[in-house]
């Protein structure tokens, strides 16, 4: 099949790109600055003049609760941009199958967890983040409508809890919860500072899956799209509270200090725990245990972090 990975450059589509069998499809993973999909006619005319069999859209303007607060409108807009430009790009070409990038944002802030798939829609959702989950339900949703209206279109939606892991953002202004600890407690252990700071309690409870599981998990999708429910979770089935995530980290980078709570800082959903009912019924599950993933992705910014000293000398 020709597959359009849309975010090819992402933590997401670059571990989509590095799982991807060699051979087995041809994978064409344009950068924004070759297709911007926020320009609808680019979108259309690239797709058209593609003509893929399926399109994986994991591209976004993607941040953690302090890029999301700085800036709704843009993580609203340009969301929704490029959710509505894909979709409709796809439909207008007949492109068969198209898998899109959800998010457990997507959730209403007080919905029962594990979170179910039925449960988008039935509250208000996070403040913190409501701009993207605004834009994430209405992608979902086009989906969902498309393949209602076309029987020979199938546009579905996977719902990934919180990710980390290599390629993702390390740089504070935009960085989720595992890169932000991993990049204080390095700091922390190579300045022999004796205290990290926590935002919030820590009492809150997050779910965070490798992202080069989620890639076997979306090539698995792939290649058993017709299997594949309509919208379907992705998680690990498992949460931890923010505590316990930077207790593991410093376990793993072996830094002994403690840490202290900026209760000023804000937190965002209690609990973020998505259901994986339906991903076991499809027969799939993440395979990374937490402290190897956090390793691996220590090692990945510790390669990162020397490279750049190296071109800055
Ligand atoms: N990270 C997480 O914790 C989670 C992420 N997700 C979802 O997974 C998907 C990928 O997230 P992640 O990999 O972390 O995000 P990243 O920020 O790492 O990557 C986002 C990608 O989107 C592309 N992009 C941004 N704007 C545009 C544009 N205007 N036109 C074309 N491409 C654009 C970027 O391309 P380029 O680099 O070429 O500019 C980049 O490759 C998103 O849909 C996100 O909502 C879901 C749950 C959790
Ligand atoms: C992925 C998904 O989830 C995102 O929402 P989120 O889960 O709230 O994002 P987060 O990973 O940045 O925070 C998780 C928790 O962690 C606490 N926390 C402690 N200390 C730090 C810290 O130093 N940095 C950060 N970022 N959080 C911290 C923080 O207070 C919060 O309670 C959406 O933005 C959106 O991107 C989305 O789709």
């Amino acid at each position: 099949m020709k597959i359009l990975l849309t975010g090819g450059n992402g933590m997401v589509g670059r571990n989509i790109r590095d799982r991807a069998e060699q051979g087995r499809h041809e994978l064409v993973a344009p950068p924004s600055r070759e297709l911007d999909l926020t320009d609808a006619a680019a979108t259309e005319s690239y797709v058209a003049q593609l003509k893929p069999d399926m399109i994986i859209h994991a591209a976004g303007r993607v941040g953690g609760i302090q890029a999301n607060m700085a800036h709704p409108v843009e993580f609203l807009v340009e969301n929704l941009d490029m959710g509505r430009n894909i979709v409709i790009a796809a439909r207008k070409a007949g492109v068969p199958q198209l898998i899109n990038i959800g998010s457990s944002c997507m959730y209403p802030r007080a919905a029962p967890n594990p979170l179910e798939e039925s449960a988008v829609l039935t509250g208000e959702l996070e403040p913190t983040n409501e701009g993207y989950a605004l834009a994430k339900v209405m992608t979902a949703r086009l989906c969902d409508y498309v393949s209602r209206s076309d029987p020979h279109l199938s546009y579905k939606t996977l719902i990934p809890c919180n990710l980390f892991g290599l390629h993702d953002k390390f740089d504070p202004a935009v960085s989720h919860l595992l890169p932000a600890i991993i990049r204080k407690v390095d700091e922390a252990k190579r300045t022999g500072a004796g205290t990290v700071e926590i935002w919030g309690s820590g009492e809150a409870r997050r779910e965070f899956m490798f992202a080069s599981d989620l890639a076997d998990g979306i090539w698995t999708a792939v290649e058993r799209f017709d299997e594949l429910p309509a919208t379907m979770n992705m998680g690990v089935g498992t949460d931890h509270s923010i505590n316990d995530y930077y207790a593991a980290v410093a376990r793993v980078i072996g830094w002994q200090g403690s840490f202290t709570h900026d209760l000023s800082k804000p937190v965002g959903m209690k609990q973020k725990l998505v259901s994986v009912a339906l991903q076991q019924q499809f027969g799939w599950m993440p395979a990374t245990p937490l402290d190897e993933a956090i390793a691996e992705t220590y090692a990945h910014y510790r390669t990162l972090e020397e490279a750049s000293k190296e071109t800055s000398k």
